[in-house]
């Protein structure tokens, strides 16, 4: 793994590991705009192919950004390529030239955005190719974006973040989000035994809750899908595969949480969805690019899953 560091693309980020054998998340750098004006600010333009989005099939965090992409009917407004599974010494890197400036890693858009810029390059990127820049490279921002800037265009209104809601969807992300999305990352890049026995903790506690939320309602919210259950529906399904072995999320797997597993399925179920999930891309990033977790590179063959068994999730819907 690599980073940029003023703007020059370093190999070994080593040198900046955590001393307390925790794993800590680097907060996003470019922040998504407002759609309104605001003198001297970057405007976002409700303009069809104007953006560009830039994607890892295996990322949680850039599989979000795919799900809204399809659920808002933005595929033919917004373009995507999609990085090569593996990241290595480079970082992400394009399987053939990029469409827009035929760049072959991702850390030259970044440096293209910003000479002089200091942190890691992520994806989730949502590129603005009038400007030339990144608009936001954060997952929770550009969902929101997708959820309703572009309706205008679209003529698709689906919100999954309706105003009445946003108090009980922003309390589920407050737990969601460091106890499971960024728990299991924190279990999985511990490096130190009681940092990750503590994150290990943190997570089967936050997902013992959903369970027992799931056993009275459907979704997180409610009887209807929202923004909350999109952002755990990516880590779910990532989990019985890689997060179980290669991160050791092992106390129990989700097929062995029964409400989970059949709202995993019926999201998985809902139009579009299956065709978001790769999981070749998946195991094939997190088990080959994690020498330090897995030396050997050995992408397991395992585990059989099928998300599109029947579930019983109907019984809650009036
Ligand atoms: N907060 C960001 C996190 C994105 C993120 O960490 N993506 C990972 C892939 S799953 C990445 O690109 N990591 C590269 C690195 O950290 O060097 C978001 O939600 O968009």
């Amino acid at each position: 793994m690599g980073m940029m560091i003023h703007g020059v693309w370093e190999t070994d980020d080593g040198k900046w590991a955590a001393k307390d054998g925790k794993f800590h998340r680097a907060p996003s750098k470019f922040h998504c705009p407002s759609t309104s004006n605001e003198t001297g600010k970057y405007e976002l333009k409700v303009e069809a192919d104007r953006y560009h989005l830039y994607v890892s099939l295996a990322c949680p965090w850039a599989h979000r950004a795919l799900i809204f992409r399809k659920l808002k009917g933005l595929e033919e407004i917004i373009p995507v390529t999609v990085v090569q599974p593996h990241m290595l010494d480079q970082g992400w890197q394009f399987s053939e030239p990029e469409p827009l400036y035929g760049f072959t890693h991702a850390h030259q858009l970044y440096g293209k955005a910003d000479p002089h810029y200091t942190g890691r390059v992520t994806v989730p990127i949502l590129w603005d190719k009038k400007e030339e820049r990144i608009v936001c490279n954060e997952s929770a921002e550009i969902i929101r974006i997708f959820n309703s800037a572009f309706n205008g265009l679209t003529g698709n209104s689906d919100d999954y973040y309706p105003e009445a809601l946003h108090s009980e969807i922003d309390l589920i992300n407050a737990f969601v989000y460091p106890g499971i999305n960024n728990g299991v990352y924190k279990c999985g890049f511990a490096t130190l035994q009681q940092a990750y026995e503590e994150a290990f903790d943190n997570l089967f506690a936050a997902l013992d809750k959903v369970e027992g939320m799931l056993s009275e309602q459907r979704y997180l919210v409610g009887n209807r899908i929202t923004e909350a259950d999109w952002r755990l529906f990516t880590t779910l399904i990532r989990f019985d595969a890689v997060y179980v072995g290669h991160f050791k999320c092992n106390r129990n797997r989700i097929a062995d949480m029964p409400n989970l597993t059949g709202y995993l399925r019926d999201l998985y179920q809902q139009p579009g969805i299956a065709e978001t999930v790769d999981f070749e891309h998946i195991k094939e990033h997190y088990y080959y690019s994690h020498e330090s977790i897995n030396p050997t590179r050995i992408v397991p063959k395992g585990p059989a899953l099928d998300f599109g068994l029947p579930h019983d999730r109907a019984r809650f819907s009036s």
